[in-house]
C-alpha cells in the first residue's frame, strides 16, 4: 500500500504545540511536496508519519542516520535488515552475496558513485553521504518514500537527476524541501506548513513560486 490516511496528529515539545492536530492523506501516485519556512514544522510531520506508516516506507531522514566506520555497501544494505534473518545479516556483515552486492552497486551506479561501493562512509563527502541515504531507500523499495531535504547538499544536476530517480521508483512520494522550484518540477502536490499547520494544499500545475513565497 503506497498511501496513508492519517488524522488526529500532533506533536509537542515541552509543552508547546509545534504540529496539528492536522490531517493528511496522500493517494498512490501523489508526490507531495511539503513546504515552508525553516521551523514550520516539516521534518517533525514527517517523522510523524513514519511512526504510522513505518515499513511500508523509505526513509531519507534530515541527518541521514549513517554508520561512518562502516563502508557504503553495508549502509546501503542496511534499508533491508529487516527483511532478512539474523543469519542472512551477520554473514553479510563480513562477505556479502554476489546478489546484493550487484544490486547495491547498479544503485550506486544510477547515483554517479559505484567506485565508492567499499569506500568507509566518514570519508566521503556531503553529497556523496547523501547519495548513500538515497541508494539506501532506494534499496529498500517500499512503496513509499518519505524524504527530508534529499537533495540540500547535491549540486543542480544531481539534484535534478535524483528527484527523477526518486519520482520513477516510487508509486507515492513525501518530500520536504526547502527549493520551491524543484518542487514544483517533481512533485504534484503542494503541502505548505505555518505553524504546525497544514496552510496550503494543491496540485502543483494550478501554482507558480510566489504563491507559495507567502509561507515564507
Ligand atoms: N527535539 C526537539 N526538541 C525541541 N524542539 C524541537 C525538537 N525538534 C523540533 N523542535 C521544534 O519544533 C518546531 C518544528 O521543527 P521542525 O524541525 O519540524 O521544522 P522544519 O520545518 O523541518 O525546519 P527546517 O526546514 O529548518 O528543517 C521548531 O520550532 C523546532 O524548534
Amino acid at each position: 500500500m503506497a498511501g496513508f490516511d492519517l488524522s488526529g496528529l500532533t506533536a509537542s515539545f515541552g509543552g508547546e504545540r509545534v504540529i496539528g492536530p492536522l490531517s493528511l492523506k496522500v493517494k498512490e501516485g501523489e508526490q507531495v511536496a511539503l513546504v515552508g519556512k525553516s521551523g514550520a514544522g516539516k521534518s517533525t510531520l514527517m517523522r510523524l508519519i513514519h511512526q504510522h506508516v513505518n515499513r511500508n516506507s523509505s526513509l531519507v531522514p534530515q541527518e541521514l542516520g549513517l554508520v561512518n566506520a562502516l563502508p557504503v555497501f553495508h549502509n546501503v544494505f542496511m534499508g533491508r535488515l529487516d527483511q532478512h534473518g539474523n543469519w542472512y545479516n551477520t554473514v553479510t556483515l563480513m562477505r556479502p552475496f554476489s546478489r546484493d552486492k550487484d544490486k547495491v552497486r547498479e544503485l550506486l551506479k544510477a547515483l554517479g558513485m559505484a567506485e565508492k561501493l567499499w569506500i568507509p562512509t566518514a570519508s566521503l563527502s556531503g553529497g556523496q553521504r547523501q547519495r548513500v541515504a538515497i541508494a539506501r531507500a532506494l534499496y529498500r523499495s517500499a512503496p513509499l518514500l518519505l524524504a527530508d531535504e534529499p537533495i540540500s547538499a547535491l549540486d543542480g544536476p544531481m539534484a535534478h537527476q535524483v528527484m527523477q530517480l526518486l519520482k520513477d521508483r516510487f508509486s507515492a512520494s513525501v518530500f520536504a524541501l526547502h527549493d520551491v522550484e524543484m518542487a514544483l518540477a517533481y512533485c504534484n502536490r503542494i503541502v505548505g506548513i505555518q505553524d504546525g499547520q497544514i496552510a496550503l494544499d494543491e496540485p502543483a500545475e494550478r501554482l507558480v513560486a510566489s504563491d507559495i513565497m507567502s509561507l515564507y
